[in-house]
């Protein structure tokens, strides 16, 4: 299925419109190599989760990304931080799923801004090397009303090898989604979930 592109929607993707066509002048695009066609995007506070917000980066390691409309491609730059290593110089399975949940979920992103992921399912192909350049390559399959299914891999830089693979689904969430899950914590508390 085509999904139409974020700049000609407006029920929730209006938020981002202005900051990517901000950063889609040619500096940035020069200064990480892509050609013209790609939207590039750098991590400076937008899009970034709550906790990685002060200090403009995601902790994950993933740190640029463009974005091709036509093909609804998302391309990014990322690196494993040492703090997530597993076996020697290989990654932990966790941050594996986690950089790929990014990848997938910044992908879905560019058409709604509120989604959560429902479910991810991680191919580990090969070891993911910790402090190496990766690329992470993501794409949206299917849009079916509040569902949005998306594929991505994580490669290695070096070679384009693909070292993990992940399918995930994704559900567009309305405003009020973090509202109703703090009310349902306060209850549990109160119930101790009897309620
Ligand atoms: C604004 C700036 C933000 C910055 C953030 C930057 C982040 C960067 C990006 C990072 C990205 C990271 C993002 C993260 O990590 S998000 C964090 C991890 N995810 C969560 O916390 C989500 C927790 N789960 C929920 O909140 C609810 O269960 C949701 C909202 C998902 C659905 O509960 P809700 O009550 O709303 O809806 P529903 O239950 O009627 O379901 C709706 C439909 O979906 C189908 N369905 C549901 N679940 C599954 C399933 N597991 N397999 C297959 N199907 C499933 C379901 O059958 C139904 O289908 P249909 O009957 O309609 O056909």
């Amino acid at each position: 299925m085509t999904l139409a592109s974020p700049r000609t929607k407006n029920n929730h993707n209006c938020l981002f419109t202005e900051r990517r066509i901000l950063l889609c002048c040619a500096p940035y695009k020069e200064s990480i190599g892509v050609e013209a066609a790609w939207r590039t995007r750098i991590r400076d506070g937008d899009r970034l989760c709550t906790e990685c917000v002060p200090r403009g980066a995601c902790k994950f390691g993933v740190s640029v990304l463009a974005f091709d409309d036509a093909a609804q491609h998302m391309r990014s730059t990322i690196l494993c931080p040492a703090a997530y290593e597993g076996g020697p110089g290989v990654a932990h399975g966790g941050w594996v799923c986690a950089a790929l949940d990014e990848v997938l979920g910044q992908t879905v992103m560019e058409y709604h801004a509120r989604v959560v992921t429902a479910n991810l399912s991680v191919d580990f192909r090969l070891p993911v090397p910790v402090g190496e350049a990766l690329t992470g390559h993501a794409w949206i399959d299917a849009l079916d009303g509040r569902k949005v299914r998306a594929t991505g891999e994580l490669r290695l830089a070096a070679s384009d090898a693909v070292l993990a693979r992940a399918t995930g689904l994704f559900i567009i969430i309305d405003p009020a989604h973090y509202v109703r899950h703090a009310d349902w914590l306060a209850q549990q508390k109160v119930t101790g979930g009897t309620a």
